[in-house]
């Protein structure tokens, strides 16, 4: 109901397009940079994005010990933050739907704000539950906006790339949260305010920025706000000619609103085959994203490098600061990338990379098992009899027991007087008690090891860990939330975009929970080895489902999914001499010339097979693997005259 009226008001604005022309001169168009300073204010909530869920492992250290907190309150506090975003990007979908693009990022702001002062006042672990609440209740609702908005506002030449950018600021947000950590872990006392309160600057500077910036044209459009769309649309494209782009979008939410029934959205998509690929291949892409593991790698890192030798923890926390920024660095590249690839190819090799560098890290992890050392020396404490810790005899078991850890000596360059014993189940960086129990007096020679093992395969598992950020963060990174800003027709962009969003957030949280115990029963490199596995899936679906995107404008791409046609490419002549079998009926053509999407009208059904061949056959350099990916792009209609 609500979209007819749109729909009508839209007909009886259109005069108001050819006023609205007649008024070019009053307007004042916007510095061509414009659509850089909306990326930017926009991308704040990627970098609050990473900033929030990168700090909590550095303020956790600290609050551990100034609060006591118990291990479930450990895990309690970084996993609501996580949930809530997925509850709140499933929502958001909706309030982005009816409110606008606009509105949900000045609510983001404003709650990351709310969070960010919970947080940094907070006297007891309720209020800091609370603040983490709040700070994940804005995460979901940044998290599927920012995109759209972006995407939405971008000229396509340029969408891709601003809308990586916004992963590079969720990356960038994760790399400052550990050097946030890094500075403030040297405190005495209550560092963790200000590690978790400092968010407040970047979403009070959103805020105010996007009080003075504008709705998204495409929304305004959608809701039948013809003008002041237009009116926004020249101001972001400066002097360039938009009366072209204006009438596409136009035309495609006319076209939309026509065809599409009523109902709940998710409903709808559901029904309509070209939403419904859109959204397999959209969630798809965010739920191999977090398969592939890169979270568990990400937290993991600091123990990791601690296995290439690093004993101090201040020191590892830089370390990790380093792995960050590593991750940071390729997103860069990513950033690089997108326009001159192209998403496809990009997310593919990103994702056979990442599925290798995995194998490596495994490779890394069993071989460190293999040389694991014994434990050769058994205290007499009682305590350690009655724990489970006694019973292992080698390090990698003793180690996979989350309760114990390795306490061991060093000879030269072999490990001596090992034990397995109780972990101090508030402070994991000492033993409950004996040699590497802080309280007594530690040799220098005596080593604890808590979650890994001494082992000569570091460099091994070093270098798993740099290859897989290497490869992951310029492709599965980003792509994931680029494909999905820019797959959906626009009626369905916000219920896409949360679905997939709050995919990404209930894979990551799976993933993040269930690391350790998929470690218990796989050891870690079973795990790793697992994580390969499903990236490889992931590289096979990607390849069967995922279709290029490069350069095409909104309208042109929500085509790729549907048998609807967009526009006649200029090479369609060319094309039709070589076919000799049927008409081409129509086909979208990207910018340098390849036919992405071909559409065959003959009368003789008889010949459909040769047809298909054919066009096989002739097209293998030009037609960029769509009429493989989706068999349905390839369709025949009767003869039009
Ligand atoms: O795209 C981002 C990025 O790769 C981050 O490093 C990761 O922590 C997020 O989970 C992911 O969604």
């Amino acid at each position: 109901m609500e979209d007819q009226r749109a729909y009508a008001r839209v007909e009886d604005e259109s005069t108001l397009i050819k006023t609205a022309s007649k008024r070019d001169h009053e307007l004042q168009p916007g510095p061509p940079c414009f659509v850089y300073t909306l990326a930017f204010f926009s991308a704040l909530g990627g970098f609050l994005f990473g900033y929030d869920t990168g700090v909590v492992s550095g303020a956790m250290l600290l609050l551990k010990r100034e609060k006591k907190l118990s291990s479930v309150w450990q895990e309690l506090l970084v996993s609501i933050t996580v949930g809530a975003a997925a509850v709140s990007a499933l929502a958001g979908g909706f309030l982005n739907g009816r409110f606008g693009r606009r509105v949900c990022i000045l609510l983001a702001s404003f709650i990351f704000c709310a969070g960010g002062i919970i947080l940094s006042v907070a006297r007891n672990k309720e209020a800091l539950l609370c603040g983490r609440l709040t700070v994940g209740l804005g995460l979901g609702i940044a998290s599927m906006t920012v995109p759209v908005y972006i995407a939405e506002v971008s000229p396509p030449d340029l969408r891709g790339q601003l809308v990586t950018v916004n992963t590079l600021f969720i990356t960038g947000g994760q790399f400052i949260a550990s050097v946030v950590d890094g500075a403030f872990s040297y405190l005495p006392h209550d560092g963790w305010r200000f590690m978790l309160g400092l968010s407040v600057v970047p979403a009070a500077l959103q805020f105010l920025g996007f009080l003075f910036l504008p709705e998204s044209p495409r929304w305004l459009l959608q809701k039948g706000f013809t003008q002041n769309a237009l009116l926004v649309l020249r101001q972001i494209r400066g002097d360039v000619d938009v009366e072209e782009e204006f009438e596409s979008i136009r035309c495609s939410i006319q076209e939309e609103q026509r065809d599409v029934a009523g109902g709940p959205v998710l409903w709808r998509m559901l029904a309509s085959p070209p939403a419904r690929r859109a959204l397999i291949v959209g969630c798809g892409l965010q739920m191999f994203q977090q398969l592939a593991g890169i979270n568990t790698v990400m937290y993991y890192s600091a123990t990791i490098l601690q296995m290439s030798g690093v004993q101090d923890d201040q020191m590892a926390i830089w370390l990790a600061a380093g792995t960050a920024f590593t991750n940071f660095l390729f997103t860069l590249v990513g950033v690089w990338l997108v326009e001159r690839v192209g998403r496809r190819r990009l997310t593919m090799a990103s994702l056979l990379g990442t599925a290798v560098s995995l194998m490596v890290l495994a490779a890394g992890f069993l071989l460190s098992a293999q040389a694991s050392p014994p434990v050769t020396f058994h205290p007499s404490n009682p305590s350690i009899h009655n724990s489970t810790c006694g019973n292992y005899g080698f390090c990698e078991s003793c180690m996979l027991d989350p309760d114990c850890g390795f306490c061991y000596g060093l000879n030269a360059t072999a490990v001596v007087q090992s034990s397995c014993v109780p972990v101090d189940p508030a402070n994991t960086e000492t033993a409950a008690l004996g040699r590497c129990f802080n309280g007594t007096q530690k040799a220098s020679s005596v080593f604890w090891a808590y979650n890994y093992c001494p082992t000569p395969y570091s460099w091994v598992v070093l270098l798993g860990l740099i290859l897989y950020l290497a490869f992951f963060a310029p492709g599965m990174g980003p792509m994931p939330w680029t494909v999905n800003s820019e797959i959906y027709p626009l009626w369905a962009r916000s219920t896409g975009n949360a679905c997939s969003a709050g995919v990404n957030w209930i894979c990551n949280v799976l993933v993040s929970l269930t690391f350790l115990h998929v470690a218990q029963y796989l050891t870690y490199y079973g795990a790793f080895f697992l994580y390969a596995a499903l990236a490889l899936l992931g590289f096979v679906f990607v390849s069967g489902c995922l279709p290029e995107t490069k350069g095409l404008r909104l309208e042109e791409i929500e085509s790729l999914f549907s048998r609807r046609l967009c526009s006649c490419g200029a090479h369609t002549d060319q094309y039709m001499r070589r076919l000799e079998f049927g008409a081409l009926h129509y086909a979208t053509s990207e910018p340098e010339g390849r036919i992405s999407y071909i559409s065959v009208s003959t009368s003789q059904k008889k010949t459909k097979s040769l047809i298909l061949i054919s066009v096989l056959f002739h097209s293998r350099k030009n037609i960029e693997h769509n009429i493989f990916v989706l068999p349905l792009h390839f369709e025949f209609t009767e003869e039009v005259d």
